[in-house]
């Protein structure tokens, strides 16, 4: 296995503000950019790419973080991480004085999700083997093994969570047949961003309907009736056998939450995603009791395996949607998976931003063949963004996605486009100046 060199780091934006594409109520102009990673190795082999998603100005922050973290892993072999990632994991997230401007949270666990997910990158390269086939080919000790449980056994020990992991093993194979024949069931959201205008909400609408979508989300919190008319004329346009979800990007309080979903529960929405603050566990627990049979939906925000946590334990969110790039790396995120299924709440991944549909395909597969075994109120956000980037983007079938085969996290970008979205000196952005 090879030792990792030296670190490269690279601020990478993309001027989707011009177009509005990803725009909410809580974040009107995002450009999705990404705090990139490349891990050089002295040998021939592959590389390791990592990224962390942001929406602009602060990626500069991430990528000084990054810069800070690098020392971590320069000089170290591969195989001396893979023999205990839970340690390793452990020490990225503890050196002693960075861990300060954290704890686990922040630019600096941003910066730690670019680097972790590099090294898995790294690893499953050098495996030849997509990111969740490395995954879900370990024993149910050797991936416990790659976790870090400080603080969470309260919640799950290492001990259930390979009891959880030996209980789907005798399916795993099937299940794998299923995926590469039938795909992953998806949700777009690529229709209802905000800053959309009506007639364009109406094509995309009809576009993903004829593409085979099923299940749409809808960006509200603006006014109040400007979002009810967004919902009618959605509904129009998908009818109502198709799924709408509401996503409100934490702008409401917990009241107004409450009755702002009274007045939008005539458009049958299956959930309502961040409604208040990312922080408010007790807050989005209260809405839960309020606005059922509306579910509660949460996760991009949710910075640590703590705050996911003490979620499940406050019976606070019905669709737990972890972010691949703002928990510290695929480690976190299995832990989150683990305790999601303990607690009984399917995964639904973010995907809204750049590189984030090719990180959470794996996320999903691995959750789906090894870890719940369910597809029940599991659907994969997909938003139709920038995905040409990308050496082996995802692929979406029907409304599903199909499964990555190429070995890796699917998150290597083009060179070229590194090139030319390389901020502020890349063509990109000279055009725009
Ligand atoms: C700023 C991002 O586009 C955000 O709106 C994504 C999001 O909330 C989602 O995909 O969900
Ligand atoms: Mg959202």
């Amino acid at each position: 296995m090879p030792t990792i060199t030296r670190v490269e780091i690279q601020d990478i934006r993309f001027p989707t503000s011009l177009s509005l594409d990803g725009s909410d109520a809580m974040n009107a102009a995002p450009d999705y950019s990404a705090t990139y990673v490349i891990l050089h190795t002295d040998d021939d082999g592959p590389e390791g790419h990592g990224l962390t998603f942001t929406i602009g100005r602060g990626n500069e922050i991430v990528v000084t973080a990054v810069r800070s973290l690098a020392p971590l892993v320069e000089g170290r072999s591969l195989a001396s991480i893979t023999e205990n990632m839970g340690a390793f994991w452990r020490e990225i997230t503890g050196d002693s004085q960075l861990r300060w401007i954290g704890p686990d949270k922040g630019a600096i666990h941003l910066a730690t999700a670019a680097l972790v997910n590099g090294v898995w990158d790294l690893w499953a390269k050098c495996e030849g083997k997509p990111v969740w086939k490395l995954l879900t080919d370990m024993t149910p000790e050797a991936l416990v093994r790659c976790l870090d449980f400080r603080f969470v056994t309260d919640a799950l020990t290492p001990e259930e969570a390979i009891a959880l992991l030996r209980r789907q093993a005798a399916g795993k194979g099937a299940r794998e047949a299923e995926m590469r024949r039938e795909g992953y069931p998806g949700y777009t959201t690529s229709a209802g961003w905000l800053g959309y205008d009506d007639d364009k909400v109406r094509r995309l609408a009809r576009e993903s309907l004829a593409e085979g979508w099923t299940h749409f989300k809808q960006k509200i919190g603006g006014n109040i009736e400007e979002d009810a008319r967004r919902a009618a004329l959605l509904r129009e346009e998908i009818g109502w056998n198709n799924v709408l979800m509401m996503d409100a990007n934490q702008v409401w309080e917990v009241d107004e939450t409450v009755a702002k979903m009274r007045r939008l529960a005539e458009f049958h929405p299956l959930w309502i995603e961040e409604p208040t603050s990312p922080d408010d566990i007790l807050g989005h627990a209260e809405i839960r009791q309020r606005v059922s049979p509306i579910g509660v939906a949460t996760g991009e925000h949710c910075h640590n395996k703590v705050m996911f946590k003490q979620f499940f334990q406050a019976e606070a969110l019905d669709y737990c949607q972890l972010d691949a790039a703002r928990l510290g790396g695929l480690n976190e995120v299995i832990l989150v998976v683990l305790m999601a299924a303990k607690f009984g709440v399917p995964v639904c991944p973010h995907g809204g931003g750049v590189g984030l549909c090719e990180y959470t395909q794996h996320i999903s597969l691995f959750d789906y063949i090894a870890v719940s075994g369910s597809l029940q109120g599991r659907v994969l956000e997909y938003v139709d963004h920038l995905h040409d980037h990308f050496l082996d983007p995802v692929v979406i079938e029907r409304g599903r996605y199909r499964v990555p085969e190429a070995p890796g996290y699917s998150i290597t970008m083009h060179p070229e486009s590194l090139v030319r979205h390389r901020y502020p000196d890349g063509a990109a952005w000279q055009e725009e100046a």
